[in-house]
């Protein structure tokens, strides 16, 4: 069987430093994966690969079968388009639109907008009557709430979210976890999350922890 996300042996250093050394996983469909690991163990570079954002020095990521490194520049960003949604620490919130235009901005991008889901999104993240504000005037956490929005509004097939819920508090992030688990159950997608949460960790299927460049489980950390 093809996992729907496959890394194999992918190194990646920054300069001298060697981050990835030799990291495997595969992810399939309807299946939730926490990554942990210390503060500069590698997790975002490793989420930067696995969004084709960044190329691995060696090894391959397939995503739906599809190897990255055969894809050119356009390609690459067809299937991040596409097929992925993207919940980064920095929310990269267009300016100058609007929530409502910013949640439903990649679902219009790749051609797949639905005026019924965003306003489902919009109510079960908490965004109602902030749809006509800029992101200027938002909280952080709303802000945040609006990225999640925004990485769900098309339908991905594989969500990659890093700390999606760090700028939460306990309950609002709690609350936005279920409805992100909630959203892979109902669709089918994969979700690979970042999390220095061993609590948060623990509602997630899959377990594994990146140490030394290397991933495992995270009780051999
Ligand atoms: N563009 C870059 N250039 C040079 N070094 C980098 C770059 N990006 C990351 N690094 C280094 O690579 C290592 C891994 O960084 P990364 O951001 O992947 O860690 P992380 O596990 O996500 O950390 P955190 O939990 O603090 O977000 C760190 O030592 C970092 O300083």
């Amino acid at each position: 069987m093809t996992e729907f996300l496959q890394i194999t042996d992918v190194t990646k250093a920054h300069g001298t430093l060697e981050v990835l050394r030799g990291v495997s996983l595969a992810l399939d469909r309807g299946e939730a994966l926490a990554l942990t690991g210390e503060s500069g163990s590698g997790k975002s570079t490793l989420m930067h690969l696995a969004a084709a954002l960044d190329a691995p020095d060696s090894g391959e990521i397939r995503i739906g079968g599809q190897s990255l490194g055969a894809l050119d520049d356009a390609g690459r960003a067809a299937v991040r388009r596409g097929r992925i949604g993207l919940v980064f620490q920095q929310f990269n919130l267009v300016p100058s639109l609007t929530v409502a235009q910013n949640i439903a901005f990649q679902a219009r991008l790749a051609g797949r907008h639905d005026p019924r889901l965003c306003a489902e999104l919009v109510g079960r993240l908490g965004l109602s009557g902030l749809e006509a504000r800029y992101p200027e005037a938002l909280s952080g956490g709303q802000q945040q709430r609006v990225a999640i929005a925004r990485a769900l509004a098309h339908r991905p097939e594989l969500i990659l979210a890093d700390e999606p819920t760090g700028n939460l508090d306990e309950a609002t992030g709690d609350a936005v976890l279920a409805l992100l688990l909630e959203l892979v159950a109902e669709t089918g997608a994969a979700l690979m999350m970042v999390t220095h949460s061993t609590r948060l960790a623990a509602r997630l299927g899959r377990r594994l922890h990146l140490s030394r460049g290397r991933l495992g489980a995270p009780d051999a950390a």
